[in-house]
């Protein structure tokens, strides 16, 4: 085993397996921290990526759990370990990642590493610190709205400097642009004068590339997905997952689709756009949660008789900028209480013979994969970058489940995506 990676939530753990999956890199992911290491093992993976749902936990619990990923992993013989957190930092004042970070270096008696978080591929670049979108600052993007983890600023120095109390230091673009030998004395110079997290500028594939050759001695880095391309000394031929002829690779059956988004940003919501014209569409109503009602039957009840015919569409997801103005008015359980109906909608969707399924949102990811008693997830093809299909371990039967972070993919992508499955 070469790689231990801890995800702080689903969406984003599909997202890191698929990068190294896409790098050559024999990868699986499993659901929390499974009792025995055996399975894993006996896979012959080369890595392995720990899914939490610790994003918005409380902190203690967030950095406990953490802890407990770093134990197991290192049980299993990992030696170097990546913590995944969102390329657009999703994260409160009070934490996650500032927190979390530093347990983990302790945990490993480590003083210095890089926050990461750019991810090109989908637009996320850090310049001089600050993370844009597109050219879009992060706190001008819809994420200021967030119904969890609000983004008010795009400088990431700041942010970080926000949720630890460890010195945080910059590594510009001047120097990034001059390869890996110059990023790593930098990192140097700024261990020697006590910084210990240093936030990494970067462009394009070409700078990740010479930041992961600068980090080839840290047992630790702290990124998005974007650095899993740094870390391989060359990409190996080919995509390598578990899917891939493997002897252990569960086969999905089919089986009626669908679609459930309880993200609210601005990705899914052009793509609930897109799919409401086409799929019979079901709008989960979170005032209706809130007083009660049993949302879960009326949902079911209406898409029994539909799932022979195609995809359906259920979804909670609203425009981020009608929930900010609905928050006063609902309950703060309101989110956690949206994502347990979803999950409930997707146990009853399976029950009824559902086998391909599309989740839109990190927690609503969660919530799905725990309600259906998933293990594991062995890794299939991508369908949009950091979103691939994958094939559920542990289930009564594989199903096909793509986990979709809420802010990637096209438009068209709940239409697309069932054209990606073998
Ligand atoms: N109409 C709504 N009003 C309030 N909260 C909602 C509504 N619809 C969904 N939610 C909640 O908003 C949260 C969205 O978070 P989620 O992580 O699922 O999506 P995301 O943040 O867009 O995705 P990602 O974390 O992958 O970027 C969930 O807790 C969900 O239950
Ligand atoms: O990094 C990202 O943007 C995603 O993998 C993610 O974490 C969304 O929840």
């Amino acid at each position: 085993m070469l790689l231990g990676c801890i995800a702080d939530d689903f969406t984003g753990g599909t997202d890191l397996a698929s990068a190294l999956v896409a790098q050559g890199i024999r990868t699986v992911q499993v659901i929390g921290v499974p009792d025995t290491g055996e399975e894993v093992v006996r896979s012959g993976a080369e890595a392995v990526v720990i899914a939490l749902k610790t994003r918005t936990a409380p902190v203690a619990d967030a950095v406990e759990q953490s802890l407990t990923a770093l134990r197991w992993l290192r049980e299993i013989g990992c030696e170097r370990y990546y913590f995944k957190y969102c390329s657009t930092f999703d994260s409160t004042p009070a934490g996650n990642i500032g927190p979390v970070a530093d347990a983990l270096m302790d945990a490993l008696g480590m003083d210095f590493t890089v926050i990461c978080p750019a991810l090109p591929a989908n637009g996320r670049t850090v310049r001089d610190g600050r993370l844009f979108v597109g050219d879009v600052p992060l706190d001008e993007t819809s994420m200021r709205q967030h119904p969890l983890t609000p983004m008010d600023d795009a400088n990431v120095v700041r942010l970080m400097r926000r949720q630890t109390a460890s010195r945080v230091g910059l590594v510009g673009h001047r120097t990034v642009a001059q390869g890996p030998e110059r990023i790593r004395a930098e990192f140097g110079a700024l261990r020697s004068a006590g910084i210990r997290f240093a936030v990494v500028d970067a462009a394009d594939d070409h700078d990740l590339l010479a930041i992961g050759r600068a980090c080839a001695d840290l047992p630790l880095v702290t990124a998005s997905s974007g650095l899993a391309i740094g870390l391989t000394d060359t990409p190996r031929a080919r995509p390598h997952g578990l899917t891939d002829g493997h002897p252990h690779a569960p086969v999905p059956f089919g089986g009626a689709r669908a679609v459930l988004a309880g993200s609210c940003s601005a990705a899914t919501n052009a793509q609930v756009e897109a799919a409401r014209a086409v799929y019979p569409t079901f709008p989960v109503d979170p005032c209706a949660v809130v007083r009660g009602e049993d949302v879960v039957t009326a949902a079911l009840r209406w898409a029994r008789p539909l799932l022979a015919d195609g995809p359906v569409l259920l979804h909670a997801t609203q425009p981020a900028r009608n929930v900010t103005a609905a928050k006063s008015r609902l309950p703060d359980d309101t989110p956690s209480r949206i994502e347990d109906t979803l999950a409930s909608i997707a146990r009853g969707l399976v029950d009824m013979g559902v086998g391909r399924l599309i989740v839109a949102g990190g927690e609503t990811s969660g919530a799905v994969v725990g309600s259906l008693g998933v293990t594991g997830l062995a890794i299939g093809p991508e369908i949009s970058p950091g979103v691939p299909w994958t094939w559920t371990l542990g289930t009564p039967r594989p199903l096909a489940l793509a986990l979709k972070s809420g802010n990637f993919g096209s438009r068209d992508f709940f239409l697309d995506a069932w054209e990606r499955l073998p």
